[in-house]
């Protein structure tokens, strides 16, 4: 599915009020991410149908779900979802399998209903006879998901899915997350106020703050948005989507290519041609105005001011966009890892990747920085997401 999601909701709970009015994309993952209270659970439920919001529209798939105007409210059992929630919430005394096969029946499909790919997404297929109590947390959590996506739904709606899971199951699980997310065809809505869960992924990210989006839109953009909190945080960080492009084992470095260039990173082990996540904090980001020639940072690229934010606190924060790259990307044709390509003339702000940069406001006032002006960027480092 591709149409764009329509979701609009008013509701009053007297202390909290639940006013949006989103466009969210008909694929990917879409994270809805904001402080506790902000109304991320209060908005899914709503989209499921759990909760009626007195006036909403709500379209998915060219199909009306809620449209209060004209009386329309699909209750949540008519609704083609999938809903994994913090807790698995699993049949105790059902094994793995009759648990997968008890949501089929009750709609009615067969058990016979192919779930080999499902079971091999989420790698539990040697599973299938276990009781839910001799799983880990992070297993039951796979489990709940599978037993979502049996159901062959248009939607998946994930709230806090890794929430009750310590460090070690989170990270157990997120890599079996991503590929999910890579690997379906239907829309992901994914509730969290991680900001790694969300940096590793987000395809659109959609900022909640007291019952309303402040800010949506693609995951690079949304981050480096200077009106929002993200950008102005100390742990600041875009996220670019990179492929690995070749290994250069002398210097125990790996080269990676993106929308129009290529950076070299310490040494992963991956194939040529693996996407990955690559987060640049702000902080590993410095500006110069010519280009360096005696510079230990293999990793020099031009770029464009697109905005400076001042801080209170001596910092500015200089949002940046790295222009696409004019020839041939393939990082193995190049003389050095840190070699500069020419920026295409007419490639625009918002084409290419969007980067943040945290410097202090005496570097900014003494470079005499402005909005529009070609500079380069150092990038002392980067962390794989994936
Ligand atoms: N049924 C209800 N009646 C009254 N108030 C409610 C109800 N459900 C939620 N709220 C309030 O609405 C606000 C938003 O809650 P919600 O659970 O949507 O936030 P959230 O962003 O998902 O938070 P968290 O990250 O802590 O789960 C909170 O102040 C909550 O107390």
């Amino acid at each position: 599915m591709t149409m764009p999601i329509t979701a609009r909701f008013n509701l009053d709970y007297g202390t909290f009020k639940l006013a949006v009015d989103l466009s969210l994309p008909g694929s990917g993952v879409t994270v809805l991410f904001g402080p506790s209270g902000s109304g991320k659970t209060t908005l899914l439920r709503c989209i499921a149908g759990l909760q009626r919001a007195p006036q909403g529209f709500l379209e998915i798939n060219g199909t009306i779900w809620q449209d209060s105007e004209r009386g329309i409210f699909v209750p949540t059992h008519k609704r083609s979802l999938g809903y994994v929630f913090q807790e698995a919430n699993l049949f105790p005394h059902l094994t793995v399998k009759q648990n997968l096969q008890f949501g089929l029946k009750r709609i009615g499909k067969s058990a016979a209903t192919d779930l080999s790919h499902i079971l091999e997404l989420l790698g539990i297929g040697h599973l299938l006879e276990r009781a839910p109590d001799r799983l880990s947390g992070g297993e039951r959590q796979r489990i709940a998901i599978a037993r979502a996506l049996a159901l062959n739904p248009e939607i998946l709606l994930m709230d806090e899915p890794l929430a009750a899971l310590d460090f070690k199951r989170k990270q157990e699980i997120l890599p079996f997350l991503s590929r999910l997310h890579r690997e379906l065809n239907i829309p992901v809505l994914y509730v969290t106020h991680a900001q790694q869960e969300m940096a590793q992924l987000a395809d659109y990210l959609v900022i909640m703050d007291e019952g309303r989006s402040p800010a949506s839109g693609p995951l690079a953009e949304t981050l480096s948005r200077l009106d929002m909190p993200l950008a102005l945080d100390r742990n600041a960080a875009t996220v670019w989507p990179v492929t690995i492009a070749g290994h250069e084992a002398e210097y125990h470095l790996t080269h990676v290519t993106f929308a129009g260039g290529s950076i070299s990173l310490p040494s992963f082990a991956a194939k040529i041609g693996t996407p990955l996540r690559l987060q640049i904090y702000a902080r590993d980001v410095s500006i110069t105005l010519q280009k360096p020639t005696d510079t230990s940072i293999l990793n020099v690229l031009p770029a464009v001011i697109t905005g400076i934010a001042d801080d209170e606190r001596g910092h500015s924060i200089v949002q940046l966009v790295l222009p696409g790259i004019a020839g041939d990307t393939d990082p193995a044709q190049q003389s050095s890892a840190s070699e500069i390509r020419q920026p295409i003339a007419d490639k625009g702000a918002g084409q290419g990747n969007s980067l943040l940069a945290h410097i202090t406001l005496k570097s900014a006032k003494l470079l005499k920085l402005r909005t529009g002006m070609a500079v380069y960027v150092q990038i002392k480092g980067t962390s794989i997401l994936n």
